[in-house]
């Protein structure tokens, strides 16, 4: 927790979450430890640029909020699923930014994904907006860019091998997803009939 007269210190957790798994809840618990941080902002993305087709942004938005309800430090954003177009960090980050002027921003995602960073829209202004930290995630070997320490790290987060994709495999296939992701996710994807091959 932050002591008094020092600026907040929010997470930004950015994910396609299609769904939310206890792989992405662990690795937000863990950075929030490990960075002193006072609350985690999940952030489902709108139209991710780089993955295609993905379920509605409402089910997926939805499945984040069940999953993250019980802890009073996390709540979830819709900047990004209620901006048209495709889903930049750019654009997240500047719109949480305004959102929270009195905050210092911790934008978290997987490792494997922050390994990429240098590719990104409008890199060399997204390092004015926020330190990024990669999750280390089961089977994947780094090369990270050559940036500042003060800019980027890495944490390493009790190996959970789960992935969104495996979570949908299994529920096409019928097989059970409970304790991989939240009860209530388990309930939600039942409810709605996600993942079993029909138009979602
Ligand atoms: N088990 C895990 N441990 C640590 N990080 C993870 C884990 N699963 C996903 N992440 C990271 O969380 C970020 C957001 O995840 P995303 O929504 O893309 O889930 P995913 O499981 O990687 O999805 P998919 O299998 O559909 O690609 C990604 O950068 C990803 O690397
Ligand atoms: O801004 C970009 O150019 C950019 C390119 C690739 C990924 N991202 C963000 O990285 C986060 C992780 O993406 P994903 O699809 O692995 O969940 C998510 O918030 C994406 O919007 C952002």
């Amino acid at each position: 927790m932050a002591m008094t007269n020092q600026r907040p210190r929010v997470g930004v957790m950015g994910g396609t979450f299609d769904p939310i798994h206890n792989g992405h809840l662990v690795a937000a618990s863990e950075v929030a430890d490990a960075f002193s941080l006072d609350e985690v902002i999940f952030v489902p993305t709108g139209e991710p640029w780089h993955k295609n087709p993905v379920t509605s942004a409402e089910h997926r938005y939805l499945m984040t909020v069940v999953a993250t309800a019980a802890n009073p430090r996390f709540t979830v954003s819709r900047v990004d699923i209620d901006r048209p177009g495709t889903t930049y960090t750019i654009d997240t980050l500047t719109q949480i930014a305004r959102e929270r002027p009195d905050a210092d921003l911790f934008f978290i995602s997987g490792a494997d994904a922050i390994a990429q960073i240098l590719a990104w829209k409008d890199i060399d202004k997204l390092w004015g907006l926020a330190t990024f930290i990669g999750v280390t995630r089961p089977g994947h070997n780094l090369v990270l860019p050559d940036v500042s320490e003060a800019k980027m790290s890495l944490l390493e987060v009790p190996a959970l091998a789960i992935s969104s994709t495996n979570v949908r495999d299994r529920v096409m296939s019928a097989k059970p997803v409970w304790y991989l992701v939240p009860d209530g996710v388990v309930q939600y994807i039942a409810k709605h009939k996600l993942y079993r091959g029909s138009d979602d």
